[in-house]
């Protein structure tokens, strides 16, 4: 075989690691799905294609153009796309790679179906780059390029983050991070990588057209990433390179172009099926007991955290007015007026569907009340985000646990103090000691709320590993390195095995004479008779009583009516 057919596949694994790696940002860090992909890789080579065509400008300058140009479009689509639910996303994404196609195929100015000839060759010092074997270095050096901005990108703080809002979105905003603007970025980022290697092929195959950028090469651009790994730099990579050369290979096997090009998408098709089967991971993918590799500015980070003294909480009033909610014709919330008491533990109780998650749903900014109004001190937040809330020190937990299923329990805990320089997309590239003595500072912090809760900070498994009470642990350890003066617990020991039980009840009794103000929803008797110093009763949406613990059990109706079987 010719060595230059040999090169030209290279190359074009190349290009294909490009596209593989900017959508792996996507579909494996912040778990958002684009079937628009291919299309921001159109924008890039149609751009820089255009440009150099009419304008005569050089090469660089093209690619950048067409590179930002992507990006631009990635974020005009991605802004109308944020907090939309993954099937919406998949409609917009769509429409925009249809719309892509149909505005190219169709401006004449753009060469209809054929696509757009006549590119300059590109010429570097003094030689055009005419065969595969010329184009190599640099294709090499572009692939390196992006390979290292995806690698600083996800091993960096700023990664981490990402990879949060990947896991756990809802939990990733109860503890302040700014989820939907993160997505933007990403999105718009995936989408300005994708449009560098439409630029560059462009100038690479001297030609562009609608067929290259169409739906069905944004579907091998996923396939090439579930069938290599999402989530890791050398899966993308490794599908890249199996999509790219498997139809090659059929044809220099002997099998005519257009057989072989049928034959490839059976084979992807089975491929991808047997994949999400049988090894949902990838090739090259996180299995379930894998230990997890810390992120590159860490190294300078470990060593105890208990060298940090307890911080005190300060006294934080939470209080609100009069909140309203309705769902169709239910009363979740009729008019509740509540202030929780300062520095103390108290309880949350009542049937069940008597609005006690509605509250705390209201309360943090999860759900959007009719009326009413929500105050943190003297601030009043109630049309403010949870993630602001929570930078004020309100932070939330759930019943469901929702863990950074995907890291260890270091970089979960680690995640959630409170930004520190290096956790913003530039500042670790262009800070990196500022972000070396950030991240130092947050993982001794991490360390110190793990160590107080009681779970093993080197611990390399990934938290969806853990046991659920040792999941809840870590729950709690990251709300408090979250910065949270007051925490409202929803049913902190439900699901919790026996042994368990006790340790966190000392917890957050250690936790309020630490100063922290504690809400929990409970439902046993014993668990709230221990902790609580008042009791709020809740019935169809109303708080009915209050008192503490001992003036409410002295009055057996409500024992009976609100404990029931649970006690
Ligand atoms: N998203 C929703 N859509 C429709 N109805 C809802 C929604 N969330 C809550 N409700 C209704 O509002 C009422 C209060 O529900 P909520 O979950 O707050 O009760 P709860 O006291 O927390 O119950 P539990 O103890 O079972 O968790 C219930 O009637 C419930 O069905």
């Amino acid at each position: 075989m010719n060595s230059q057919i040999q090169i030209d596949v290279v190359n074009a694994c190349l290009l294909a690691g490009v596209l593989a790696l900017s959508i792996n940002l996507l579909l494996g860090y912040t778990r958002h799905i684009s079937v628009a992909h291919a299309a921001f890789a159109g924008v890039g080579s149609y751009a820089a294609t255009w440009i150099s065509i009419h304008q005569g400008l050089p090469f660089l300058t093209c690619v950048a153009i067409g590179t930002g140009l992507a990006l631009v479009s990635g974020l005009l689509v991605g802004l109308p796309s944020l907090g939309l639910a993954d099937e919406f996303l998949i409609l917009l994404t769509l429409c925009t790679g249809a719309l892509f196609t149909g505005v190219v195929t169709s401006a004449p100015d753009l060469g209809g179906a054929y696509g757009l000839l006549g590119i300059e060759q590109v010429t570097v010092a003094g030689s055009t780059l005419l065969r595969p074997s010329d184009w190599l270095p640099y294709l090499i050096l572009a692939f390196g390029c992006v390979l290292a901005v995806c690698w600083y990108l996800t091993r960096s703080p700023y990664g981490r983050r990402l990879r949060a809002v990947g896991d756990e979105p809802t939990a990733a905003s109860a503890l302040g991070m700014p989820v939907q603007l993160l997505r933007l970025q990403v999105f718009a980022l995936a989408a300005g990588l994708a449009g560098f290697a439409g630029a560059i092929s462009a100038y690479y195959n001297q030609v562009t057209s609608p067929a290259m950028w169409s739906f069905n090469q944004t579907l091998l651009i996923i396939i090439m990433v579930i069938v290599g790994g999402s989530g890791t730099l050398a899966g993308p990579c490794l599908g890249a390179v199996v999509i790219t050369v498997l139809p090659r290979a059929l044809q220099f096997a002997g099998m005519p172009p257009d057989r072989a090009g049928i034959y490839s998408q059976i084979i992807f098709a089975v491929l991808l099926i047997g994949m999400i089967l049988v090894r949902p991971g990838g090739l090259i993918g996180r299995r379930p007991g894998s230990r997890i590799v810390s992120n590159v500015f860490a190294a300078a980070g470990t060593g105890s955290g208990l060298s940090r003294s307890a911080p005190r909480a300060r006294a934080l009033e939470v209080r609100a007015e009069g909140l309203t909610k309705h769902f169709g014709g239910v009363a979740a919330l009729d008019g509740v007026t509540i202030v929780l008491p300062r520095q103390q533990i108290s309880a949350l109780v009542g049937p069940n569907g008597a609005g006690k998650t509605t509250l705390f749903n209201a309360l943090t900014g999860f759900l959007p009340v009719e009326g009413g109004r929500v105050f943190i001190g003297d601030t009043d937040v109630t049309m403010k985000s949870p993630a602001y809330r929570a930078r004020l020190g309100l932070v939330r937990s759930f019943q469901d646990v929702r863990s950074f299923a995907t890291m260890s329990p270091l970089d979960s805990v680690t995640v959630a103090v409170p930004a520190r320089r290096g956790s913003d997309l530039t500042s670790g590239l262009l800070r990196p000691r500022a972000t070396r003595r950030g991240e130092r500072s947050s993982r001794e912090a991490a360390r110190y709320w793990l160590e107080y809760v009681g779970v093993d900070a080197d611990d390399l498994r990934p938290t969806g590993d853990l046991s659920f009470a040792e999941q809840k642990l870590v729950a709690l350890a990251r709300t408090l390195a979250s910065g949270a003066e007051v925490l409202l617990l929803d049913e902190p020991l439900s699901g919790v095995d026996g042994r368990w039980v006790e340790t966190i009840m000392d917890l957050l009794e250690r936790l309020r004479e630490d100063g922290h103000t504690i809400c929990i929803v409970e439902h046993s008797l014993h668990v709230v008779s221990r902790l609580a110093t008042q009791v709020f009763f809740m019935e169809a949406g109303a708080l009915t009583a209050t008192g503490t613990v001992e003036e409410l059990l002295g009055r057996p109706e409500f024992v009976d009516s609100y404990f029931g079987a649970a006690s």
